[in-house]
């Protein structure tokens, strides 16, 4: 797996800036909780065309800045301090190479916060890959995913995008032949969702299935690209039934997007954003006009799979 294309042009850039995509689950099966807190999981995560975009330059300590793309985005929840994931993720690969040294790294967030599309892992992955190419690490691809890991489940997918199966607490990634191109109506909440209050909603309503294995018809579904109408017998998320439960509303909402025509509907991640099925880019736009007209005023759509995180700009 080559998570890094070959050629770098120049041996000391200013600043590089790495792209990042959001991710949704296609199908989400999660077992019972383990000794150490998580979860088994076995998912096909798929990363879509909404992205942060990662700027990283040199500087004497560390700091972050975050600014929004769009509507969706409400910054009120992310860290500018070294709690935030991106500064982590550059300590950790500097820890990893024993270098001393340090970034200012600015985020544009077209992501939404706690929407369960992985923003801040998107972030963390585009740092790493950033620092990896301002300070010519050449960091292995087992290493970033390795690093990428420790940072949190959803990392390792960030940097491999495209349609992959998941597998342990999500952090084993193995990328998926996906010959398909597909459409989704995406629906962002006001109001954020913590992943851990997901999960330990899903503990307390004692959710877990002994069966959470992906049936090899999924993976036939995707191979063949059969998006649009068999869209609704690939889509699971286990993780429903505990975000309903924390968010009731999500359910009424959930109803309303059926009713303005996706051929499925699927909470994304731990939620609460939630994602319309739809047949092609035209369905899609069509669901989303009606969604706006029944005053759901944060839709966008977007397609699946696109790249994992990749330099855009390198000064
Ligand atoms: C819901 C998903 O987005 C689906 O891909 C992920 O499972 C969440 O991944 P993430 O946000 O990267 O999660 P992490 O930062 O690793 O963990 C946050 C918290 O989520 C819970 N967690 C996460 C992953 C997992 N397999 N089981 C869990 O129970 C744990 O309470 C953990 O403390
Ligand atoms: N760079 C960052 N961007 C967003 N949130 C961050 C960042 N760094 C730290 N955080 C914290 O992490 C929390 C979850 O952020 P994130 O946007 O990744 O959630 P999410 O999309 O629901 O994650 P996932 O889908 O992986 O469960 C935020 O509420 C915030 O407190």
């Amino acid at each position: 797996m080559h998570l890094m294309s070959a050629a770098v042009p120049l041996p000391d850039p200013l600043s590089v800036t790495v792209r990042a995509p959001a991710k949704i689950n296609l199908y989400l099966g999660v077992g019972r909780v383990r000794p150490d807190g998580f979860h088994p999981l076995e998912t096909l995560f798929q990363a879509v065309s909404l992205y942060d975009d990662v700027t990283v330059t040199s500087a004497d300590e560390w700091s972050v800045s975050t600014v929004a793309e769009g509507p969706q985005v409400d910054l009120s929840g992310v860290p500018d301090d070294e709690d935030n994931i991106a500064i982590r993720a550059g300590k950790a690969l500097v820890a990893h190479h024993g270098v001393d040294r340090a970034a200012a790294i600015e985020i544009a967030k077209g992501i939404p916060v706690a929407g369960g599309m992985a923003g801040g892992s998107a972030d963390a992955a585009a740092t790493m890959v950033a620092l990896d190419r301002l300070w010519n690490l050449e960091t292995s691809d087992d290493d970033l995913l390795a690093i990428a890991a420790t940072l949190g489940s959803d990392v390792p997918f960030a940097l491999v995008g495209g349609t992959a199966h998941g597998t342990g607490r999500g952090e084993v990634v193995t990328p998926v032949e996906d010959n398909g191109t597909w459409w989704w109506v995406v629906v962002f909440d006001e109001v954020g969702l913590s992943t851990a209050s997901v999960y330990a909603a899903f503990d307390l309503g004692e959710y877990a299935v002994d069966d959470i294995a992906i049936d090899p018809a999924r993976f036939q579904i995707l191979r063949r690209g059969e998006a649009g109408a068999t869209m609704a017998v690939l889509v699971r998320n286990d993780l429903e039934d505990a975000a309903f439960d924390l968010r009731q509303d999500l359910e009424r909402k959930a109803e309303a997007i059926l009713q303005c025509g996706a051929s499925a509907v699927l909470l994304s991640g731990s939620g609460p954003t939630l994602l319309g099925a739809a047949t092609d880019a035209v369905d899609a736009r069509d669901i989303a006009a009606r969604l706006a007209e029944r005053g759901f005023d944060r839709v966008t759509v977007v397609n699946g799979p696109v790249a994992g995180a990749h330099v855009v700009e390198y000064e």
